[in-house]
């Protein structure tokens, strides 16, 4: 009888190793989220209905972008549930979901491991015909000694027996969600682990090292390697182009005592008058954001005659134009932008300015440049009218 496969795609952590503030799962290789590769892998082996994805609701936009750059076959892929705190929280949450679709065997994979082969995938479903569970691993092969707190040798293990543990792992449905409402609360570090806590056997089947998982940033490198092999085999390969767009935005001067600038307050002699806040450096970032994915300029978006617009603050028109980078799939890769005056001098604000737009974009800072020029006194920004700004914005977005 051909057994029903559920599958559990964990994608809830916050990525504190990789360091980055889009948590790792999100990053795309090859024009797809980390996510988005193994979704569709499993999709290949069950139905999509049967893939149940746990992720962080606070991650939702990343989440939207994730599955706006797969085929429309995953369509049919079931809302994620919310993960919980710690690993096996969020693959207790996952078995929850999936328990009403009522699957006869189950495997639990990492969304940080985006190298999972069809072939890794057949070996663990074959073992499950005679195990209970069975999880691909690897041997290892270095010399693995064992130390004291303070770093200084204490043994060294026989590695012969030991194998580095993969995902995905394994299991025949009912045995593991038992086994996971069984030691809720209690700490493990996979799967695995609790049907060896009961007794029962788990078959290690061979791995791969492209299905290693992605902790640190290394780890990133290493999978862009295996996606340009794979590239090289697999023509469906979704591939990424790349867009450019400008922006350019003046606002004149009007008695104050500050500016807004990039999100940041400046103080300086006169404010800038405008619907909004004037933000002349967001509203030029916004701009060159909506020209490189062909969506228009502000205005269209946000109508001057608008009244909701009327003293708002600009970082909600950024935000959705990066929203909208997301819902077609895309990343943005880097904005730069030039704020053109005499004064108030930008350079001490630069830092939190940058800091301000990656916050605001969700992107890493460095991919945020923030810089000034004056006019040397020519033109109205010489003459100190007000400000001028101008910007470059570079997306990545899913070709076909
Ligand atoms: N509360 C958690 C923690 C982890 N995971 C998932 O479990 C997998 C393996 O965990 P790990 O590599 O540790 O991911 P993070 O928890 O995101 O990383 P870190 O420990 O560095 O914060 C990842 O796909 C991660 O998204 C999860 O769903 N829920
Ligand atoms: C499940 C796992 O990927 C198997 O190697 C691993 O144990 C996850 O551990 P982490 O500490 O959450 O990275």
């Amino acid at each position: 009888m051909t057994k029903k496969i559920g599958v559990v795609i964990v994608a809830a952590g916050s990525g504190n190793r990789f360091g980055d503030p889009i948590p790792k799962q999100y990053h795309t290789l090859g024009g797809k989220t980390l996510l988005g590769h193994c979704i569709e892998c499993f999709a290949r082996h069950t139905s999509p209905e049967l893939v149940q994805v746990v992720y962080n609701p606070a991650h939702q936009n990343w989440y939207d972008g994730a599955i706006a750059a797969l085929g429309a076959d995953i369509t049919t892929l079931p809302a994620p549930i919310g993960g919980g705190v710690t690993r096996q929280q969020s693959v207790l949450n996952g078995l929850r979901a999936l328990s009403a679709r009522k699957p006869d065997i189950v495997l639990i994979h990492d969304a940080a491991r985006p190298g999972i082969s069809d072939d890794v995938i057949t070996r663990v479903i074959k073992a499950l015909e005679t195990h209970a569970g069975a999880i691909p691993t690897l041997p290892v092969a270095d010399t693995i000694k064992q130390t004291s707190r303070d770093g200084v040798i204490t043994k060294t293990i026989p590695r012969d027996t030991l194998q580095r543990a993969q995902t995905p792992q394994g299991f025949v449905f009912e045995t593991i969600l038992a086994a996971h409402e069984q030691f809720e609360g209690q700490e493990f570090t996979d799967d695995a682990a609790l049907l060896e806590e009961l007794g029962l056997d788990v078959m290690c089947v061979e791995g791969t090292s492209a299905n290693d998982k992605i902790t640190k940033r290394d780890d990133f490198d290493r999978a862009h390697d295996w996606i340009d092999s794979t590239n090289k085999d697999n023509a469906s390969m979704q591939q990424e182009e790349y867009r450019a767009g400008t922006g350019f935005d003046v606002h004149r001067f009007a008695p104050g005592d500050h500016c807004i600038l990039c999100g940041v307050k400046v103080p300086h002699t006169a404010r800038l008058d405008g619907h909004s806040d004037a933000d002349v450096g967001l509203h030029t970032l916004t701009d060159a954001i909506l020209g490189a994915i062909g969506a228009g300029d502000i205005g269209q978006h946000f109508p001057p005659s608008d009244m909701q617009w009327k003293g708002a603050a600009s970082d909600i028109f950024l935000k959705h134009a990066a929203d909208l980078v997301r819902k077609r799939g895309g990343r943005i890769v880097n904005v730069d932008l030039t704020l053109i005056c005499e004064r108030p001098k930008i350079g001490p604000h630069t830092k939190a300015m940058r800091e301000k737009v990656a916050e605001i974009l969700e992107i890493d800072v460095n991919r945020v440049n923030v810089k000034a020029t004056t006019t040397e006194r020519l033109g109205f920004p010489g003459r100190e009218e007000g400000i001028a700004a101008q910007a470059a914005a570079s997306i990545a977005l899913p070709i076909g």
